[in-house]
């Protein structure tokens, strides 16, 4: 898959269960749009989603699954159960939380990555990272892309945004691993999507500003007088 999303656009199609346009259908059409305006890849979540993604289109599919649970904040792929899911979806890379906060049942890293690659070796790995910390020790376990997805989204680094000061964490992190790197987050327009490939990113997720109506709406929304 890295391959071929080389300096491309991947276009993360995701609606949860309380959004909108939460259906596996909608999705799949999403993903199409995203093919036809040139996306090189698809990232979406769920089993389901995937499945009808893959259903309508070719493109290659970085897969997660979102779910909660309780004595953990992690929420991307948490577990070996969210894994096989990905595994039966047939996405062609995973991607999964890898901060250095305590999963469910204390479930390390390093063996969820080791069952990935024992139970489908020629699946990808893609290690969701908020530091640069985070990004070395993906390397260290042999993760084969990082991806700047949680930057912002936890407790050391809420609040920020990934495009800031000229994308002064994203270059730090480009700096620091030979992994390739994936830009992801809050990146809002075509213009940023050519900063991050120009900082030498690998390549660009964009969700939101894409595929999530509610958001782009309330951007306009928020320029008017009501
Ligand atoms: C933090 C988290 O849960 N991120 C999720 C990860 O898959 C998605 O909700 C985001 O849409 C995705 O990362 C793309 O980012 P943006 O939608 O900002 O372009």
């Amino acid at each position: 898959m890295l391959e071929q999303i080389n300096g491309g656009l991947v276009v993360s199609c995701q609606a949860l269960q309380h959004e909108p346009l939460h259906s596996s259908y909608i999705m799949a059409k999403m993903a199409l749009a995203a093919k036809e305006g040139g996306a090189s890849g698809i990232r979406a979540n769920s089993k389901e989603d995937i499945l009808a993604i893959k259903q309508e289109i070719s493109l290659p599919v970085i897969g997660i699954v979102k779910r909660d649970y309780e004595d953990s904040e992690v929420f991307i792929t948490a577990t070996k159960k969210e894994v096989d899911e990905l595994i039966e979806s047939g996405c062609e890379m995973i991607a999964m939380d890898a901060t250095l906060r305590k999963r469910p049942d204390d479930l390390p890293l390093k063996e969820l990555v080791s069952y990935v690659r024992k139970q489908k070796p020629n699946v990808q790995l893609m290690a969701d990272i908020s530091s640069v910390e985070e990004a070395y020790q993906a390397e260290e376990l042999g993760f084969d892309c990082v991806g700047t997805t949680l930057f912002g989204y936890t407790n050391e680094t809420k609040g920020s945004k990934l495009y800031e000061n000229d994308f002064a964490f994203l270059r730090e992190v480009l700096q620091n691993v030979t992994l390739p790197v994936i830009a992801e987050g809050n990146i809002m327009t075509p213009e940023m999507v050519k900063e991050a490939l120009d900082a030498g990113v690998h390549a660009v997720v964009v969700g939101g500003a894409i595929t999530r109506p509610q958001q782009i709406t309330a951007r306009f929304a928020a320029e008017t007088k009501r």
